[in-house]
């Protein structure tokens, strides 16, 4: 038998938690909620991929404008390695309290389910996944008004239909996966920002994530 790496990050030192949801449903708004009460460093691939995309030097952007736009999956290596290198640069720059583990909320994915195995096994086994449950129509409204002032090239009319379908082609089938792992807490999305937070509160504090 191969013989297998083990991750980069111990579940020792590490809680990872995935925040999936789709489009426009309300993943970022709920993090700075997070991040505020639970200690939680916030890492958003899709932020991380547009930061990549207009860096100096980037082999990779004009590759990822093109998927970004046609709400397709960029190619998990390079997901992997921005999420990787900034949960390091995080750790080495403001390393958690003393007798805590650091807390990374990883916003936006996997998208995949190659690119779960792949993180799960080479960066970090995940500990809980937060689900925010959202109609497409609901979605759509929020992404639209978002497109007015986001100054994204996916926040379009055309690219949201795109990243729909990539989502329940995609993506759907990760929340699947973990759902059968008995990992996710799944939470309503439609109501105002207060009411989903207080379901992602209750959820993940019955998953033992407490206020820090
Ligand atoms: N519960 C909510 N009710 C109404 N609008 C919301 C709600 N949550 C987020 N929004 C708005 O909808 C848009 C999409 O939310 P965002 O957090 O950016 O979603 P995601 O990160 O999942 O794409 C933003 O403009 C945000 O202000
Ligand atoms: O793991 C990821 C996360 C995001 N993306 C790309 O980045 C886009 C925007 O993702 P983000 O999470 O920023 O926005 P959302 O669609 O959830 O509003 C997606 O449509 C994909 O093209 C990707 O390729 N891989």
């Amino acid at each position: 038998m191969a013989e297998s790496t083990s991750p980069r990050f111990s579940t020792n030192d590490v809680t990872v938690v995935f925040f999936l949801g789709g489009p426009g449903s309300g993943k970022g708004t709920q993090s700075a909620n997070l991040v505020k009460d639970y200690g939680f460093v916030h890492l958003s691939a899709g932020d991380l991929l547009r930061a990549e995309q207009v860096r100096e030097g980037s082999q990779y952007g004009d590759m990822i404008k093109t998927y970004i736009r046609e709400g397709k999956i960029v190619p998990m290596e390079v997901t992997v390695a921005l999420l990787s290198n900034a949960m390091a640069d995080s750790l080495a720059s403001s390393p958690p309290p003393a007798g805590t583990k650091a807390r990374f909320l990883i916003d936006g994915f996997p998208r995949k389910l190659d690119q779960a195995v792949f993180f799960e096994a080479t960066v970090c086994p995940s500990e809980v996944v937060l689900f925010l449950d959202c109609p497409e129509a609901v979605m759509e409204t929020r992404l639209l008004k978002r497109g007015e002032t986001s100054g994204r090239d996916d926040d379009n009319a055309e690219s949201i239909r795109k990243r729909f379908r990539t989502f329940v082609e995609t993506s759907m089938p990760v929340v699947d996966d973990f759902e059968k792992k008995g990992k996710v807490v799944k939470v309503q999305a439609t109501g105002s920002v207060e009411e989903v937070y207080a379901q992602v509160k209750t959820g993940i504090e019955a998953r033992n994530v407490h206020p820090r």
